[in-house]
Protein backbone atom coordinates (compact mmCIF):
# COMPACT_ATOMS: atom_id res chain seq x y z
CA UNK A 1 0.00 0.00 0.00
CA UNK A 2 1.43 3.60 -0.79
CA UNK A 3 2.75 5.71 1.58
CA UNK A 4 3.36 8.70 -0.60
CA UNK A 5 0.41 9.53 -3.54
CA UNK A 6 2.44 11.82 -6.21
CA UNK A 7 0.61 14.13 -8.45
CA UNK A 8 1.51 16.35 -11.20
CA UNK A 9 1.93 19.85 -11.25
CA UNK A 10 1.86 21.93 -14.47
CA UNK A 11 6.05 22.61 -14.21
CA UNK A 12 6.98 19.87 -15.59
CA UNK A 13 8.62 17.09 -13.12
CA UNK A 14 7.93 19.11 -10.21
CA UNK A 15 5.37 16.73 -8.20
CA UNK A 16 3.50 17.11 -5.02
CA UNK A 17 3.68 14.55 -2.56
CA UNK A 18 1.43 13.49 -0.12
CA UNK A 19 2.41 11.95 2.95
CA UNK A 20 -0.61 9.13 4.10
CA UNK A 21 -0.61 8.89 7.67
CA UNK A 22 -1.60 5.87 9.99
CA UNK A 23 -3.38 6.80 12.53
CA UNK A 24 -4.54 4.46 15.65
CA UNK A 25 -4.68 5.48 19.14
CA UNK A 26 -1.32 6.48 19.91
CA UNK A 27 -1.33 9.00 16.99
CA UNK A 28 0.14 8.37 13.69
CA UNK A 29 2.52 7.39 11.64
CA UNK A 30 3.89 8.82 7.94
CA UNK A 31 7.01 8.45 5.45
CA UNK A 32 8.98 11.38 4.40
CA UNK A 33 10.97 9.87 1.71
CA UNK A 34 10.95 6.14 -0.14
CA UNK A 35 13.31 5.71 -3.03
CA UNK A 36 11.46 3.36 -4.32
CA UNK A 37 7.80 5.11 -4.40
CA UNK A 38 9.86 8.37 -5.67
CA UNK A 39 11.52 6.49 -8.11
CA UNK A 40 8.30 6.72 -9.76
CA UNK A 41 7.90 11.03 -9.22
CA UNK A 42 11.82 11.03 -10.74
CA UNK A 43 13.40 10.77 -7.77
CA UNK A 44 16.89 8.88 -9.35
CA UNK A 45 19.69 9.75 -6.79
CA UNK A 46 20.60 8.87 -2.85
CA UNK A 47 19.34 11.32 -0.68
CA UNK A 48 22.92 13.15 0.40
CA UNK A 49 22.01 16.27 2.82
CA UNK A 50 18.90 16.48 5.00
CA UNK A 51 18.55 20.08 6.29
CA UNK A 52 15.80 21.91 8.58
CA UNK A 53 14.39 25.29 8.55
CA UNK A 54 12.79 26.83 11.37
CA UNK A 55 11.14 30.57 9.88
CA UNK A 56 9.58 32.17 12.54
CA UNK A 57 7.14 35.19 10.72
CA UNK A 58 4.26 35.20 8.85
CA UNK A 59 4.94 36.33 4.99
CA UNK A 60 8.58 35.83 5.98
CA UNK A 61 10.31 34.78 2.08
CA UNK A 62 13.16 32.64 1.71
CA UNK A 63 14.33 32.21 -2.25
CA UNK A 64 14.62 31.44 -5.05
CA UNK A 65 17.85 29.44 -4.75
CA UNK A 66 19.23 26.81 -6.95
CA UNK A 67 22.39 24.92 -7.59
CA UNK A 68 24.65 25.07 -10.99
CA UNK A 69 25.49 21.68 -12.57
CA UNK A 70 27.29 19.51 -11.53
CA UNK A 71 25.91 19.98 -8.15
CA UNK A 72 22.32 20.70 -9.12
CA UNK A 73 19.82 19.12 -6.86
CA UNK A 74 16.68 17.99 -6.79
CA UNK A 75 14.99 18.71 -3.34
CA UNK A 76 12.22 17.28 -1.20
CA UNK A 77 10.40 19.82 0.62
CA UNK A 78 7.91 18.38 3.77
CA UNK A 79 6.35 20.86 5.74
CA UNK A 80 6.62 19.27 9.83
CA UNK A 81 5.23 22.63 11.56
CA UNK A 82 2.80 25.33 10.58
CA UNK A 83 2.46 26.08 7.49
CA UNK A 84 4.30 27.60 3.87
CA UNK A 85 3.01 28.88 0.33
CA UNK A 86 6.22 26.75 -1.50
CA UNK A 87 7.03 27.57 -5.15
CA UNK A 88 8.97 25.92 -7.61
CA UNK A 89 10.32 28.26 -10.50
CA UNK A 90 11.83 26.29 -13.57
CA UNK A 91 14.52 27.92 -14.44
CA UNK A 92 15.76 24.59 -17.36
CA UNK A 93 16.86 26.25 -20.94
CA UNK A 94 15.19 22.79 -22.57
CA UNK A 95 12.29 23.05 -20.63
CA UNK A 96 8.38 23.07 -21.89
CA UNK A 97 7.91 25.12 -19.14
CA UNK A 98 10.63 27.46 -18.84
CA UNK A 99 9.99 30.32 -16.31
CA UNK A 100 7.01 28.86 -15.31
CA UNK A 101 6.31 29.02 -11.60
CA UNK A 102 4.01 26.69 -9.02
CA UNK A 103 2.87 27.09 -5.59
CA UNK A 104 1.67 24.25 -3.34
CA UNK A 105 0.78 25.13 0.31
CA UNK A 106 2.28 22.83 2.18
CA UNK A 107 1.75 21.92 6.03
CA UNK A 108 1.75 19.76 9.13
CA UNK A 109 -1.65 19.10 8.67
CA UNK A 110 -1.80 18.65 5.17
CA UNK A 111 1.58 15.88 5.12
CA UNK A 112 2.52 17.65 1.37
CA UNK A 113 5.79 18.02 -0.17
CA UNK A 114 6.54 19.15 -3.04
CA UNK A 115 9.62 17.95 -5.20
CA UNK A 116 11.60 19.56 -7.44
CA UNK A 117 13.72 18.46 -10.52
CA UNK A 118 17.44 19.75 -10.90
CA UNK A 119 17.36 23.46 -12.38
CA UNK A 120 14.39 24.36 -10.94
CA UNK A 121 14.91 27.17 -8.00
CA UNK A 122 12.90 26.88 -4.47
CA UNK A 123 11.45 28.99 -2.15
CA UNK A 124 8.88 29.52 0.26
CA UNK A 125 6.43 31.68 2.56
CA UNK A 126 5.45 31.60 5.35
CA UNK A 127 2.11 31.12 6.54
CA UNK A 128 1.77 30.16 10.39
CA UNK A 129 4.50 31.19 13.09
CA UNK A 130 7.49 29.16 13.41
CA UNK A 131 6.84 26.72 10.37
CA UNK A 132 9.65 24.12 10.12
CA UNK A 133 10.45 22.27 6.66
CA UNK A 134 12.33 19.52 6.12
CA UNK A 135 14.79 19.22 2.78
CA UNK A 136 16.18 16.48 1.60
CA UNK A 137 18.95 17.20 -1.34
CA UNK A 138 20.91 15.21 -3.73
CA UNK A 139 23.57 16.94 -3.77
CA UNK A 140 25.84 17.99 -1.47
CA UNK A 141 25.43 22.21 -0.36
CA UNK A 142 28.14 23.73 -2.96
CA UNK A 143 28.54 27.56 -2.10
CA UNK A 144 30.34 28.47 -5.30
CA UNK A 145 27.78 27.12 -7.35
CA UNK A 146 24.67 28.50 -5.00
CA UNK A 147 22.58 31.44 -6.83
CA UNK A 148 18.99 32.49 -7.22
CA UNK A 149 17.02 34.83 -8.73
CA UNK A 150 15.06 37.72 -6.79
CA UNK A 151 11.68 35.90 -5.10
CA UNK A 152 9.18 39.83 -5.53
CA UNK A 153 10.94 39.72 -9.52
CA UNK A 154 8.29 41.75 -11.32
CA UNK A 155 9.17 39.13 -15.08
CA UNK A 156 8.02 36.57 -12.88
CA UNK A 157 5.26 37.29 -11.02
CA UNK A 158 5.11 34.88 -8.36
CA UNK A 159 2.06 35.20 -5.91
CA UNK A 160 3.06 35.84 -2.29
CA UNK A 161 -0.45 35.15 -0.23
CA UNK A 162 1.02 38.05 2.34
CA UNK A 163 3.10 41.03 2.09
CA UNK A 164 6.94 39.59 1.87
CA UNK A 165 9.02 40.94 4.38
CA UNK A 166 12.40 39.29 6.01
CA UNK A 167 14.03 38.28 2.93
CA UNK A 168 17.69 37.98 3.85
CA UNK A 169 20.68 40.82 2.92
CA UNK A 170 21.22 38.02 0.25
CA UNK A 171 18.19 37.19 -1.03
CA UNK A 172 17.09 41.11 -1.17
CA UNK A 173 20.44 41.14 -3.73
CA UNK A 174 19.42 38.41 -5.87
CA UNK A 175 19.16 39.43 -9.37
CA UNK A 176 15.69 40.19 -11.80
CA UNK A 177 15.61 38.22 -14.57
CA UNK A 178 16.43 39.67 -17.47
CA UNK A 179 15.36 39.10 -21.53
CA UNK A 180 19.44 38.04 -21.87
CA UNK A 181 18.89 34.72 -19.32
CA UNK A 182 18.73 31.91 -21.41
CA UNK A 183 18.22 29.29 -18.67
CA UNK A 184 20.29 26.74 -16.79
CA UNK A 185 21.16 23.52 -18.05
CA UNK A 186 21.62 20.28 -15.68
C1 LIG B 1 21.54 25.57 2.29
C2 LIG B 1 22.66 25.60 3.29
C3 LIG B 1 23.04 26.77 3.91
N1 LIG B 1 24.06 26.73 4.83
C4 LIG B 1 24.43 27.95 5.53
C5 LIG B 1 24.70 29.16 4.65
C6 LIG B 1 24.27 30.32 5.51
O1 LIG B 1 25.31 30.67 6.37
C7 LIG B 1 23.13 29.74 6.36
C8 LIG B 1 21.77 30.08 5.80
O2 LIG B 1 21.82 29.76 4.42
P1 LIG B 1 20.78 30.41 3.44
O3 LIG B 1 20.63 31.87 3.77
O4 LIG B 1 21.12 30.02 2.04
O5 LIG B 1 19.47 29.64 3.88
P2 LIG B 1 18.04 29.88 3.27
O6 LIG B 1 17.85 31.28 2.81
O7 LIG B 1 17.10 29.30 4.24
O8 LIG B 1 18.03 28.97 1.98
C9 LIG B 1 17.43 27.70 2.07
O9 LIG B 1 16.09 27.90 1.78
C10 LIG B 1 15.84 28.02 0.39
C11 LIG B 1 14.40 28.37 0.16
C12 LIG B 1 16.26 26.77 -0.30
O10 LIG B 1 15.55 26.13 -1.09
C13 LIG B 1 17.62 26.33 -0.05
O11 LIG B 1 17.71 24.91 -0.04
C14 LIG B 1 18.26 26.82 1.19
O12 LIG B 1 19.36 27.56 0.74
O13 LIG B 1 23.31 28.32 6.33
C15 LIG B 1 24.71 25.57 5.14
O14 LIG B 1 25.65 25.58 5.97
N2 LIG B 1 24.35 24.43 4.53
C16 LIG B 1 23.34 24.39 3.63
O15 LIG B 1 23.05 23.30 3.09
Amino acid sequence: MASLIITATPVAGVKVIQRVSRGDERGSLARLFCQKELAEAGWHSPIVQINHTLTREPGMVRGMHFQHSPHAEMKLVSCIRGAVWDVALDLRADSTTFLQWYAHELSADNGCALLLPEGVAHGFQVLQQNSELIYCHSAFYTPEVEDGVHPLDPELAIEWPLPPHGLSARDQQLPFITRAFSGVRC
